[in-house]
């Protein structure tokens, strides 16, 4: 089994409907609209958005968020992650009822306890969400600074990506840019080859979440490549969604053929019926990637990865170790 990483994991997106229904029976709510036979219930972006927000909303404690935490990283260890990012959402925190500061710090400690336990290495990345709008992205970044968690070693942007102007965001990258966070942005995943550079031209992340409509526009898959972003990557979220009617339609393996440093990711794993061993399967299976090379994929994730040098050198170490 190849060892893994993830980048891009929406934490709120990653609970289980069983889980889901055990916060609902917790808190007195009804799940039969979002889920039904065990599984989320959604259609399209839209009605996807509001099955998330409902289960987003029955994590409202310090122990529901870190349990949440503690259960999604152990699950990832035992696929054979050994680092994983998460994108936490201060605003959902907010509309359940809990204060961001006490959000992140249940989250940390729920991470902190699948780190001691499976060995995994995790860290947690701030995310404003778009179509909130640019006064709670900006809120967003400036939390992410302000709450000095050891943890938290980055800042992005998620949510419906045709809301607004990217150029109106730029002054929250460049708050959480100033602070030595890490800069990723979600762009060409729900729009096509034109967000992904308007994300490059203003708001110049390292990394960039989804990315892969960049594929319309040769000139740009040559900038990705020559510029060295990093595109998180998630083909059963893409699938799941109708951004390509399949995984032979996929860019995934064009991209990785034209240079670009590409990584796979689950996004919110019970929602599109994936999970962070699903995607290498997928890759392994659909695109024909030997273990060599799905290896090789854990190692762009881990060199993108935002974390000190010695935790990164010691990650490395641990891949290098498991190939011999
Ligand atoms: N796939 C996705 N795209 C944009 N925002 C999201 N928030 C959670 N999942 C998302
Ligand atoms: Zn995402």
């Amino acid at each position: 089994m190849p060892l893994k990483a993830e980048l891009h994991c929406h934490i709120e997106g990653a609970a289980a409907p069983e889980l889901v229904i055990r916060q609902a029976q917790k808190y007195g709510k009804e799940t039969s609209a979002y889920i039904q036979d065990g599984a989320f219930v959604w259609h399209d972006f839209t009605s996807f958005l509001a099955a998330y927000d409902f289960a987003a909303d029955l994590f409202r404690s310090e122990e529901d968020y870190a349990k949440l935490a503690d259960h999604y990283l152990s699950s990832l260890a035992r696929e054979g992650a050994i680092y994983s990012e998460i994108f936490t959402s201060p605003d959902h925190a907010t509309k359940a009822g809990l204060s961001p500061q006490a959000y992140t710090d249940a989250l940390g400690e729920g991470m902190q306890r699948a780190m001691a336990k499976t060995g995994i290495e995790a860290r947690m990345i701030v995310t404003g969400v778009r179509h909130f709008g640019v006064e709670s992205v900006e809120a967003a970044a400036r939390f992410a600074v302000r709450c000095k968690h050891p943890l938290v070693t980055g800042f992005g942007m998620a949510g419906e990506e045709r809301h607004g102007d990217v150029e109106d965001y730029v002054r929250a990258f460049e708050i959480a840019r100033e602070a030595g966070l890490g800069i990723t942005v979600h762009a060409g995943e729900l729009a096509g080859w034109e967000s992904v550079q308007a994300a490059l031209d203003h708001i110049r992340p390292a990394r960039i979440g989804h990315g892969v409509r960049a594929i319309e526009n040769p000139d740009l898959v040559r900038r990705i490549a020559d510029e060295g972003v990093v595109l998180e990557c998630c083909p059963s979220s893409n699938v799941a969604l109708k951004v390509y009617p399949d995984f032979a339609h996929h860019p995934f393996p064009a991209l990785k053929d034209a240079g670009c440093k590409v990584t796979l990711n689950s996004d919110d794993p019970p929602y599109f019926w994936t999970s962070l061993k699903r995607e290498y399967d997928i890759a392994a299976e659909e695109f024909g990637m030997s273990e060599k090379v799905l290896m090789g994929i854990t190692r762009t994730a881990i060199e993108a990865a935002f974390v000190d040098r010695k935790t990164k050198a010691a990650l490395l170490a641990r891949l290098d170790g498991h190939k011999r």
